[in-house]
């Protein structure tokens, strides 16, 4: 879920609420027609709008459920019709029916206030009509009656807005911290724990990103450390990883921060040298056998030195087809071992693309 989606999430909750506010007043605009508190008048103007738009609305949002419906000017304008629609009922009487205007501002304020439990704005929008019609019809008579009748679900409505503001908020920051974190679990799970280059996963999604950018000739180097094992088996197992940190730095900071260096398997690393063209590459994996040597990590066992060393194959990307470049840099890699380890060798494909 994103921070999009949960506003999504928030606005059709209110949508909801508009559903429940129209259902109600069309049953109330019907109910007020076949069976009135008082008989003059049925079938005002504005009791048949009221029904008529309740039910298109309902009927709209049914049909296309991402068009969103402006909540106040839709609660606003059934709130006039209501206020209209007893001016004329009341105008017809008489003389001013007190209980006919109680039971309108109770009818109002009940739908008002099951309907938007949450949005205040939307009550006072569908109320206040209402309450101004009927203090006017009344003359003040009864204000503090129907005042009392107002306020008293406008402040319940007020404290649940605010608490369920507050909770809203609280959620919302709890979602920000969890993708925060998915977020962080995401990268991680693309760097190698030992050595924190990344791992197969994190160069294939780095790899895409070039080859999108598709930046000039890139370069794959393939790198092995020489008799490792003899290293592991004389030193330990944690002195051998201890090796390969240190290693893995060395490589790091003997390329540039473009280039993806990746821990490729247990004593093997990649790199994808970007942009880049065939001499300095060279000039590259030559910086990083020479960076490895010069850490000076004592390996007795060596056969070829006393350190610990590199030996690393060098082939092209060409064609952005990797396997083929790994392919090759594989063979050039078992080349160098061939001629005695910490060294460089060149894939043949690459010398013929230099000739
Ligand atoms: N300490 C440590 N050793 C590892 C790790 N991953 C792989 N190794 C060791 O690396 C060694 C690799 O040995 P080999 O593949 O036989 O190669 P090598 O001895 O380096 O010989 P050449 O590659 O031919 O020079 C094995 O002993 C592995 O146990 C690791 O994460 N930590």
């Amino acid at each position: 879920m994103t921070a999009t989606t949960w506003r999504a999430l928030l606005k059709e909750k209110h949508q909801l609420s508009l559903r429940l506010f129209l259902l109600l007043n069309a049953v109330s605009a019907g109910f007020s027609m076949v069976s009135p508190s008082v008989n003059t008048q049925r079938f005002t103007l504005p009791v048949i709008i009221l029904l008529v738009l309740s039910l298109s609305c309902l009927l709209w949002q049914w049909g296309s459920k991402k068009q969103l419906i402006n909540i106040n000017a839709v609660s606003l304008i059934i709130g006039l019709l209501w206020a209209w629609h007893i001016y004329i009922k009341a105008s017809a009487m008489p003389a001013i029916d007190l209980n006919f205007l109680i039971i309108a501002l109770l009818a109002i304020l009940f739908i008002g206030s099951i309907s938007f439990i949450n949005n205040i704005q939307a009550f006072f929008a569908a109320c206040l009509p209402v309450t101004t019609m009927i203090l006017w019809l009344d003359q003040g008579a009864h204000w503090p009656r129907v005042l009392y009748s107002v306020a008293l679900p406008g402040f319940g409505i007020t404290v649940q807005h605010i608490i369920q503001k507050r909770n809203d908020n609280f959620t919302r920051r709890l979602m920000d911290k969890l993708l925060e974190e998915k977020e962080t679990l995401t990268d991680l799970s693309m760097l190698d724990p030992l050595t924190g280059l990344y791992n197969r996963r994190g160069f294939r999604n780095r790899l895409d990103t070039i080859l999108g950018l598709d930046a000039g000739q890139h370069f794959v180097l393939l790198l092995d450390i020489d008799h490792f094992k003899a290293y592991n088996d004389n030193y330990g197992h944690s002195m051998g990883d201890q090796a390969l940190t240190r290693v893995s730095a060395a490589i790091r900071d003997a390329v540039r921060s473009r280039d993806i260096v990746t821990r490729y398997g247990g004593e093997e690393f990649m790199v994808l040298l970007t942009d880049i063209d065939a001499e300095r590459a060279i000039q590259t994996a030559e910086r990083i056998r020479q960076r490895v040597y010069d850490l000076n990590i004592p390996h007795l066992f060596n056969d070829t030195d006393t350190h610990v060393t590199l030996s690393i194959g060098i082939a092209a990307l060409e064609q952005q087809n990797i396997e083929e470049a790994l392919r090759e840099s594989d063979t050039a890699l078992y080349q160098a071992k061939r001629q005695g380890r910490n060294s460089i060798f060149v894939s043949e494909a690459l010398f013929s693309t230099r000739a």
